[in-house]
């Protein structure tokens, strides 16, 4: 027997809410075991980004080779890739280890506000990744950006899905989180059609890293052998507990991180 074994491939993000830390909580949260390929180091807390140090393409590969020649990758998943450079390198090693299952997060902005990634970056996601993924995970601005339209709204949500699908990814799922309204809600799109995500919106302004968790908490689902849809809501559900309780973690002065351990760690005390 051995464990489901999923990957991130991100940006650290220091203050440990977004980003690769984000996804290795959200992995070993849902029960994968978490292994982490950095792409570039970020100065960040919940406040903005301070700084971006972006590691080189050869060495993301160097790390990409040592983790996927050893490990049995069951999912890989995507989020900040540092530069056109490291996009190539990752969408390689995904083709020559038969990466069997891809999750893309089109990481561009931060929640608050700061860009993490150049345009170019974008084009190459769009071209050399997003027709590999198993599943695209853009917010509604990334969606825009990726499709060249000036906006999505929410009535646009199951179209924008389905062009975007056209990019050659198996499944879209653009998330609803920057609406405004009593719920929150994402839209999947397959190969069974449109299925809306929806859940209640929590009233906090501590969201940072929503984005990051959810996808990799799909990723973690997949890696066990969770069929794409109830991976996909079981996150959504996952998430929105974690939304739930970021005030009571209450860590730093912004937008603070979501509670990843909601459902391990004992209310009263804060911890097991
Ligand atoms: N206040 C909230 N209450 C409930 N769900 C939320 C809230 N804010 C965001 N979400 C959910 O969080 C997930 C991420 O959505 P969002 O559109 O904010 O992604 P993002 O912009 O990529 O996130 P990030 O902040 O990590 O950049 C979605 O499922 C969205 O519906
Ligand atoms: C490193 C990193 N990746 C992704 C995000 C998106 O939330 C972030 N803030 N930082």
């Amino acid at each position: 027997m051995s464990a489901p074994v999923a990957l991130s491939v991100a940006g650290s993000d220091p203050s440990g809410g977004a980003g690769m830390q984000a996804d290795l909580k959200a992995f070993s949260a849902m029960g994968a075991y978490a292994a982490a390929v950095v792409t570039a180091l970020t100065a960040q807390n919940t406040l903005g980004v301070q700084g971006i140090f972006p590691v080189p393409a050869e060495f993301v590969q160097q790390q990409l080779d040592s983790v996927l020649s050893d490990l049995d990758v069951a999912v890989l998943k995507t989020g900040m890739l540092g530069s056109p450079e490291v996009v190539e390198v990752v969408a390689e090693a995904v083709a020559r280890h038969d990466v069997p299952v891809l999750v893309v997060d089109p990481v561009m902005v931060a929640t608050s506000g700061d860009r993490l990634v150049s345009e170019e970056t974008v084009d190459a996601v769009r071209e050399l990744l997003l027709p590999h993924a198993t599943l695209v995970t853009p917010n509604l601005p990334e969606a825009a950006t990726l499709l060249g339209w000036t906006e999505v709204t929410e009535a646009r949500m199951p179209e924008a899905a389905e062009a975007l699908r056209r990019s050659g990814a198996g499944a879209v799922l653009v998330k609803g989180g920057h609406l405004v309204g009593d719920t929150s809600t994402d839209v999947l799109v397959d190969d069974d059609g449109a299925l809306a995500v929806a859940a209640q919106r929590v009233d906090t302004a501590n969201t940072h890293g929503t984005g990051c968790t959810l996808a990799s908490a799909v990723a973690a689902l997949l890696a066990q052998g969770v069929p794409l849809r109830d991976a996909v809501q079981e996150a959504k559900a996952y998430l929105t507990r974690a939304i739930a309780a970021a005030d009571g973690l209450g860590v730093g002065h912004g937008h603070g991180p979501v509670h990843h351990f909601v459902d391990w760690w004992e209310p009263s005390r804060g911890r097991r």
